[in-house]
């Protein structure tokens, strides 16, 4: 709040700046000059080393203030990103009640679940063309009203079908906001705090996450139609995020590209809060006049992949989005619940609101990132972020790897004859027992150890209880009976709870909204609108593949193989950020183009390799064979 207030004054501030700086002279222009001829490197350089008043970094804080409009268009726009979260995190305890109301197959569910991130997918790509032609705004009113008629659709289906309709709906609003609004709140930001801003949209999905789960919690004590409560309510951000970007302006960076330069002074003013804006005015302007003369002829995903700069922040954004799906973090949140289990709680509701409490720390390490994201910068968030999850990944995977060595074994072979053609009787040990679906583990305790154990086939309708036998009313503490679906008792548990607290807040800060800030901002305006629905449908593709393999990957390499492997995937993504992701912290969108430059696997080096990149009207922009270097 103080904060806020004090950059209102800021803003206020900056017309007798402006003015004392006429009077001293053309200080400013002899500054952006110098500028000029540095690389971004140099500027970066410049705003880490020096704190002195001069430094461009300040010189551009000062230009542009931050008025609390631009907080406003972050937030309505930031909407989006909750409800990308709510209705992706609020399905999982839906589903619990709607299984046993509309009496769903697992195909069935796992059709619910999948059909909206698949949807998302496809409109994330399409998201693409539709942001080049209608605009930023438009996408935003779209995505808005489809979640609402999503929404209202899921909050009043009868059966399975319409749900299903429900569903692909609001996944096709997820996709398109998740790739337009980061773009938006990227293009009003102020260079400053642009960071910052686009990774509150990713807090918003987090938040929308764990809004989700409690949710899920307060409804699920509501078994009958609780569901249409939980589907329905996302209605409401939509319908308050429809209304306010009816009053919202268009992103002026687009409404310059599409020559409505009068419309977009005065968007850039309003956002700006009315301060003198034709420096920045001038360099998206001139910016654009070179990108038309940069970006060649033919469809613009033809242009970016034939023009050497575009085409490897194409590489670094769907890198970035594929590295952050491959370290499993769908897969940690969906299993959390599991991993809690594990660790000894055997009640569901119990086990509901703890999954809540994994979704807020997930927030919350996610709030620690966007303060850290202006400070360190997106490349060294990101690369401690890769690297804490990599390890944090091994250490769950230890804990698992733990808990099968001291499996206990099935002892007792119950004679019904319903179990005789069963395949769980046939499992000697929990863990071969746990990794099949269809099977789960029934046991009495003797003290802390297991007693008189069976793999027993799970009740179809509800994982809760087996299908038969002592376990068919699923765990019953008072009777000394205990049902574990999916996982197996351990006293190795807590190695697994502390490898997902250790996973949530390495991976929160940086490698959950850093891939959405950095696509926002490398690339050059006409590839902004298809290189952020390419790098979002990556995400999407990677997101459906890791949630629907991870049961088969689970059961042909167990749980330890399974997060071994993502820890592997984790380091290969670390690699690649340090070969790849440059620092895009402090520079106009403008000044990105020149950070792709050179070869690839150089973009995170600064340092004695330097390029020239002067912007002086005209296409002067280099290709691989002008680069040289600077000694
Ligand atoms: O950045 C977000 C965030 O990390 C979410 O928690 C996750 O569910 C999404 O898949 C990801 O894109």
């Amino acid at each position: 709040m103080i904060s806020r207030c004090f950059l209102c004054d800021l803003g206020d501030n900056v017309h007798k700046l402006q003015r004392m700086e006429e009077l001293i002279g053309d200080r400013r222009f002899v500054e952006d000059e110098r500028s000029l001829i540095k690389t971004p490197y140099d500027v970066q350089a410049n705003n880490q080393e020096h704190d002195s008043p001069t430094s461009t970094h300040q010189i551009r804080s000062v230009q542009h203030s931050s008025p609390c409009f631009i907080y406003t268009l972050a937030f309505f726009s930031a909407l989006g990103g909750f409800l990308f979260g709510y209705d992706t995190g609020v399905v999982s305890g839906a589903m619990l009640l709607l299984k046993r109301e509309m009496n769903l197959s697992s195909l069935w569910q796992e059709l619910l679940v999948s059909i909206t991130v698949g949807a998302a997918a496809v409109s994330s790509l399409a998201g693409g063309y539709l942001n080049g032609l209608f605009g930023r705004r438009v996408c935003i009113l779209l995505a808005s009203f489809i979640f609402s008629a999503g929404g209202i659709i899921l909050s009043v289906a009868h059966n399975k079908e319409v749900l299903l309709c429900g569903r692909l709906t609001v996944g096709l609003g997820i996709g398109i906001a998740s790739m337009t609004v980061p773009v938006y709140i990227a293009e009003v930001s102020p260079s400053e705090l642009r960071g910052q801003l686009v990774t509150i949209n990713t807090l918003f999905i987090t938040g929308g996450q764990f809004v989700a789960s409690v949710v899920d919690g307060i409804f699920s004590y509501l078994p009958h139609d609780g569901w249409r409560y939980m589907l329905g309510l996302s209605v409401v951000p939509a319908a308050l995020q429809f209304l306010g970007f009816l009053f919202l302006p268009e992103s002026p960076r687009w409404l310059l590209q599409k020559g409505d330069t009068q419309n977009a002074r005065l968007v850039l003013s309003r956002i700006r809060g009315g301060v003198n804006v034709d420096e920045e005015y001038e360099s998206i302007r001139s910016s654009i006049e070179e990108e038309k003369i940069d970006a060649g002829e033919g469809p613009v995903l033809w242009r970016i992949l034939t023009f050497a700069p575009a085409r490897r922040a194409l590489i670094v954004g769907c890198g970035l989005q594929m590295f952050q799906q491959l370290s499993g973090i769908n897969t940690v949140m969906y299993y959390s619940a599991t991993i809690l289990q594990m660790s000894g709680v055997q009640d569901d509701q119990m086990a509901i609101w703890l999954a809540a409490a994994t979704a807020f720390t997930n927030f919350l390490f996610t709030l620690v990132g966007v303060w850290l994201v202006e400070r360190v910068g997106r490349r060294k968030l990101s690369l401690g972020s890769i690297l804490g999850t990599a390890v944090s990944l091994m250490v769950l995977a230890a804990g698992f790897l733990l808990s099968a060595q001291a499996s206990p074994p099935v002892t007792f072979h119950p004679n019904e004859p319903s179990l005789h053609n069963s395949t769980c009787i046939t499992y000697g040990f929990c863990e071969s027992c746990m990794l099949n679906p269809d099977c789960g583990f029934c046991y009495g305790k003797n003290g802390t150890a297991v007693v008189e154990s069976s793999c027993m086939p799970v009740d179809a309708a509800n994982t809760e209880a087996a299908a038969a036998g002592r376990c068919s009313n699923g765990t019953q503490e008072s009777a000394g009976v205990f049902w574990a679906y999916n996982y197996c008792p351990t006293s190795y548990s807590w190695i697994v709870l502390l490898g997902l607290i250790l996973y949530l807040a390495a991976f929160a800060p940086g490698m959950g909204p850093m891939p959405w800030t950095v696509n926002s901002e490398i690339y050059p305006l006409w590839a902004r609108s298809t290189g952020n629905a390419c790098s979002a449908g990556v995400n999407w593709i990677c997101n459906v593949l890791v949630s629907l393999t991870f049961l088969h990957v689970a059961q042909y390499l167990t749980y330890y193989g399974a997060f071994f492997l993502y820890s592997g995937l984790a380091l290969l993504g670390f690699v690649f950020v340090v070969g790849c992701l440059p620092e895009t912290k402090g520079l106009r969108l403008e000044e990105m183009e020149s950070l792709f430059g050179r070869q690839l696997c150089s973009c995170g080096a600064g340092g004695s390799q330097s390029v020239h990149y002067i912007r002086v009207n005209g296409g002067n922009c280099r290709s691989d064979e002008d680069v040289t270097d600077d000694e």
